[in-house]
């Protein structure tokens, strides 16, 4: 049999400790040359809070990208230029930008070019480069050793001058070692929001190396390392599980909605958001390259077409772009499709693999999604490593969708690493080969006793799948809080603590007008409203409702509101003073351009948008159904049977989980 290619987890910038993580992130660009950058990081949040930091950032020079001297450096780099960028792209309460200055836009792209990414943020800047620890003998991990939680009431001995004194440390689960290195807020909302999904990667770390060992076991059928390599994983997925729930203690779905997600949007499919046609890097595309002295003729297209070629489009920053859950779904066989395509991962009902290609007509599946017209990926060689598939089946699985899309905004190493991974992953086959010899032997003996071990490998493997399947239950509620929900009810303060129409211009708007306090300039206020609003009737009496915003029936088309309240006496200092007075999350919306991706939407409707741009329900239910199909039947029981019914209470209607998006 030809030997196997499996990866050494070194050659892709990966940790064997530390996987995807970098052993610690750089805190600082060393070079003097790069503090005008790191100087407006010092200050991002107060200038963003302030209003000032696209005028900040007008006067940067355009840096040489040449002096980063390591990978790290270039990480750093990258980061910097996340946080410059889209903070000054979508602004705090202002309008949206749809031009980087060239003093980001080029070095951005430079920079992303070199670690094989878009320059836009994605999760390998804000979760995998953006943390360090605060002590520096202690774990990445939320549940720190020195701080309690695993380790009960642990005594330290501390020397105070000439005096040994021993301190307790009183056991609390809630202590953590990790913080982040910056944040577009400035709260630790966000720093949470990032540190959890940080923590997921250290705690799935072992699980890469057991991945590559798994592999290896399976070509020298080890059935014994093959098991010890599953438990590790498994024990990594129920830390993963673990770990993922905490993100409930410390970041407000409120708050995340409305304050941190805005800055992680991208430029795709954010026409509502206020970039119709995407992003200009200014100085980037220009119809001269530099280096290849290259002329870009244009002159065959149209008007409009030139026009558009200015702006790039890409997709936000998304945990759907961590590589560990593509490495662990790559690992385990779970194949995506696009959304809407229900087939079943054939081989429960036949043992086959899926053979429908997207070429079928199917009405579920929408077209013009570009995530659905991706071209289709290898997979490994099932068992025979031959390039022959097992059983002589074609092996068609056609993973053209959102996820797959997500690799290309994973850096270049952590790519190519999925990808040559994809190329020998044979585990799936091989369980069904065990699978089928089992049931033969069931069939014989009516049990599979022959060989105990391969009853266990065949549980083990399901219960994995089980844990990724919970992962993607948790993911569902979990987005139904932070996002629909959110979105549903609204902004909870007046506008969302934005600033809002006065004076003429309210008026034009049949906005009515809060009354600004004596020292305000009024023109700095009135700046910021641009779209007109469609007109509403005339106002009613207000209904205060303790500290939620008036809820007006909605009457006539859309949910427009039937009325607006004037506020008494408005305060946009102290907004939360008038909050049964101001007008309707739904008129807010429509009336402030600088709200960018947190809107209020219809509670009816059926359609929520996540940063990547996806339907994002339907697409994330399809995922998790797709990773529940992997699993293993054997005439017709789950393996898992005992772990599956366990697992169902807990992500069932009646968990916390439930309640906890009812809220
Ligand atoms: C407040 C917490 C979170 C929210 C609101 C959230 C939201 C979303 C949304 C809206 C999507 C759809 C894709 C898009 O359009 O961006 C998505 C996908 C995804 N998210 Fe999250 N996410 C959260 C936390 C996490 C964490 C901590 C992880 C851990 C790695 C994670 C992993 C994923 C993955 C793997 C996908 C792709 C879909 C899948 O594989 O099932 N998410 N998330």
């Amino acid at each position: 049999m030809p030997a196997l290619n499996i990866p050494h987890l070194e050659d892709y910038d990966i940790d064997p400790v530390t996987g995807f993580l970098p052993r610690e992130p750089l805190k600082r660009l060393p070079d003097p040359y790069y503090e005008p950058w790191e100087c407006v990081v010092d200050d991002l949040n107060g200038l963003l809070l302030a209003g000032r930091l696209r005028e900040r950032v007008h006067k940067l020079p355009v840096l040489d990208t040449t002096r980063l001297r390591s990978q790290r450096e270039y990480q750093r780099a990258f980061l910097v230029l996340c946080l410059l960028s889209h903070g000054c792209v979508w602004g705090k309460h202002e309008v949206v930008s749809e031009v980087l200055p060239a003093c980001l836009a080029v070095p951005w792209t430079k920079v992303a070019t070199h670690l094989g990414l878009f320059p836009v943020v994605c999760h390998a800047a804000v979760v995998l480069w953006n943390w360090r620890k605060l002590f520096s003998d202690g774990p990445i991990d939320l549940r720190s050793e020195c701080g309690g939680g695993i380790c009960a009431g642990k005594h330290y001995r501390e020397q105070f001058g000439t005096i040994v004194k021993t301190i307790i440390v009183h056991p609390t689960p809630l202590h953590s070692n990790i913080t982040t290195l910056a944040t577009y807020s400035g709260s630790v909302d966000e720093s949470w929001f990032y540190l959890v999904t940080t923590a997921i990667e250290a705690v799935g770390a072992p699980s890469l190396t057991a991945i590559v060992n798994a592999i290896r076991a399976i070509s020298e059928r080890n059935h014994d390392a093959l098991l010890s390599h599953f438990r590790t994983i498994h024990d990594s997925l129920q830390k993963l599980n673990a770990t993922f729930v905490r993100m409930y203690e410390k970041c407000d779905p409120y708050v995340f909605y409305w304050k941190i997600r805005p800055y992680l949007a991208g430029w795709e499919n954010m026409a509502e958001a206020g970039l119709p046609f995407g992003l200009i890097y200014e100085g980037v595309d220009t119809l001269w390259e530099e280096g290849t002295d290259y002329y870009a003729d244009m002159s065959h297209l149209t008007e409009a077409e030139r026009f558009l070629r200015q702006y790039r489009k890409y997709a936000g920053g998304s945990a759907a772009q961590s590589s560990l859950i593509h490495a662990l779904d790559i690992f385990f066989g779970v194949e995506h499709y696009p959304t809407g395509d229900k087939r079943k991962h054939a081989q429960n009902q036949d043992k086959t693999f899926v053979t429908r290609t997207t070429d079928e007509a199917d009405p579920n599946i929408d077209k013009n999604d570009r995530y659905n017209n991706l071209p289709a990926t290898e997979i490994a060689d099932p068992m025979g490593n031959d390039n022959k598939p097992h059983n002589g089946t074609p092996p068609a699985p056609n993973r053209n969708n959102f996820i797959q899309a997500m690799r290309g905004y994973m850096p270049g190493p952590h790519r190519r690493f999925l990808e040559d991974l994809s190329k020998v992953s044979n585990v799936r086959s091989y369980m069904l080969k065990l699978a089928e010899e089992e049931e033969v032997e069931r069939g014989r003996n009516g049990d599979g006793d022959d060989d105990p071990l391969r009853t266990e490998l065949l549980h083990i493997y399901n219960t994995c799948l089980h844990e990724l399947k919970l992962f993607r239950d948790k993911h569902v509620q979990m987005v139904s809080l932070y996002i629909i929900n959110q979105a549903r009810k609204g902004p909870s303060i007046a506008h969302g603590g934005f600033a809002i129409a006065n004076g003429e211009e309210a008026s034009k708007q049949n906005v009515a007008p809060p009354t600004p306090p004596p020292s305000t300039n009024s023109s700095t206020a009135t700046a910021q409203i641009s779209p007109p609003v469609a007109p509403v009737a005339p106002m009613e009496k207000p209904v205060a409702k303790g500290y939620d915003i008036v809820s007006p029936k909605p009457k006539g088309p859309g949910f427009l509101p039937s009325r607006i309240v004037t506020p008494s006496a408005t305060n946009i200092l102290y907004p939360q003073t008038v909050l049964s007075t101001s007008p309707s999350p739904a008129l807010i919306s429509q009336m402030l351009p600088a709200l960018g991706l947190a809107k209020s939407q219809d509670p009816n409707s059926s359609v929520f948008r996540g940063t990547g741009g996806t339907n994002l329900m339907p697409f994330l239910k399809q995922s998790r159904d797709e990773t529940l199909d992997a699993k293993i039947v054997i005439d017709g029981d789950a393996v898992d049977e005992g772990v599956k019914v366990a697992g169902e209470k807990e992500g069932g209607q009646n968990g916390w989980g439930t309640w906890l998006t009812r809220r």
